[in-house]
């Protein structure tokens, strides 16, 4: 297969920034991914105009219930945003470039920061269901078998063949986060720590949890870590944060199950408070400091 049947192409992005250049008046500077749960976000855009995935060129269909599968621009505290309700998974059988064009197009559009958010199971002992972890690092378990977003001939006009990875979490907005949290009243539930992403869409065993928990990972997710390593390759900064929607669960005596209900609930719950951080971060993104920040 070529890289343009596989998605994520230069040109392929190109029309779809065109297409949406052409379709709306908004200029984004600052782009949101809502989590399963977590789509409310969106609906706190000013003057929204909403394009559905289907209706955009070369965007895959969200399958997922929870994610509502439309871009959403407008305005936020004064900023022009686009936000992506609902995301894209690798099993939902897309190809991983697929799942992550949005950031390569986002990129084209203007977007400087990435807000991504997501729902994650616990395993961080200390963690309770409902807290925020900001997350500091990630553990890309497809990547150690080779499925990474960028797989395939690089094209420098996004970025470079080998990107650096340990400042994929930029540590001002990190900051910001901890700061808003504490001036919101947030910190008691405000973690900090690493996200470890599988493919899914099985949930993991207790074997695997105890696992990845040992390998260093505070919350295990199926998102996130993809669309961070394309954003971060175009050269945006990102900032990304786990709502621990469930416990990862490690004790062969325990009788929780994980489930997407529970997530979803999880996120109904805690979706006014996320909503009240993300925003007031983006209320205090500093449009000077909104800079590439390019890793060539
Ligand atoms: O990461 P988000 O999109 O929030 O969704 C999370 O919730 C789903 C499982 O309930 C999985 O898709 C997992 O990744
Ligand atoms: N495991 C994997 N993905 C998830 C979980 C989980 O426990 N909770 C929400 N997304």
């Amino acid at each position: 297969m070529s890289e343009s049947t596989i998605g994520g192409s230069y040109e392929e992005c190109r029309t779809t920034a065109d297409w949406l250049l052409k379709h709306t008046q908004v200029r984004p500077i600052v782009g949101i991914v809502c989590g399963s749960g977590l789509s409310a976000l969106a609906d706190m855009l000013k003057d929204p105009q909403v394009f559905k995935y289907c209706d955009i060129p070369n965007f895959p269909r969200s399958t997922v219930r929870g994610h509502a599968g439309q871009l959403v621009f407008g305005t936020l505290k004064g900023k022009s945003c686009v936000c992506m309700q609902g995301r894209f998974h690798l099993y939902e059988g897309h190809p991983i470039q697929k799942i992550t064009l949005p950031m390569r197009v986002f990129k084209l559009l203007g977007v400087k920061t990435m807000l991504m958010t997501n729902a994650a199971g616990g395993l961080n002992q200390d963690y309770k269901v409902g807290d925020f972890m900001v997350i500091k690092d990630h553990i890309n378990m497809p990547g150690f078998a080779g499925v990474n977003p960028l797989s395939g001939p690089n094209d420098d006009r996004f970025g470079v063949r080998f990107p650096c990875m340990s400042d994929a979490y930029d540590r001002e907005l990190r900051q910001l986060a901890h700061d808003v949290a504490g001036e919101l009243g947030f910190s008691d539930f405000l973690k900090e720590g690493v996200y470890c992403v599988l493919g899914g869409p099985s949930f993991e065993t207790i074997a695997e949890c105890r696992m990845l928990h040992r390998l260093g990972g505070d919350a295990v997710g199926m998102s996130t870590v993809h669309e961070v390593i394309v954003a971060r390759h175009a050269g945006m900064r990102c900032f990304a944060m786990s709502l621990i929607s469930n416990r990862a669960v490690m004790d062969y005596d325990s009788r929780e199950r994980a489930n997407h209900d529970e997530v979803l609930e999880t996120g109904n719950q805690r979706a006014k408070q996320m909503e009240v951080l993300v925003s007031t971060m983006v209320a205090r993104l500093d449009d000077n400091e909104n800079n590439d920040k390019n890793n060539s």
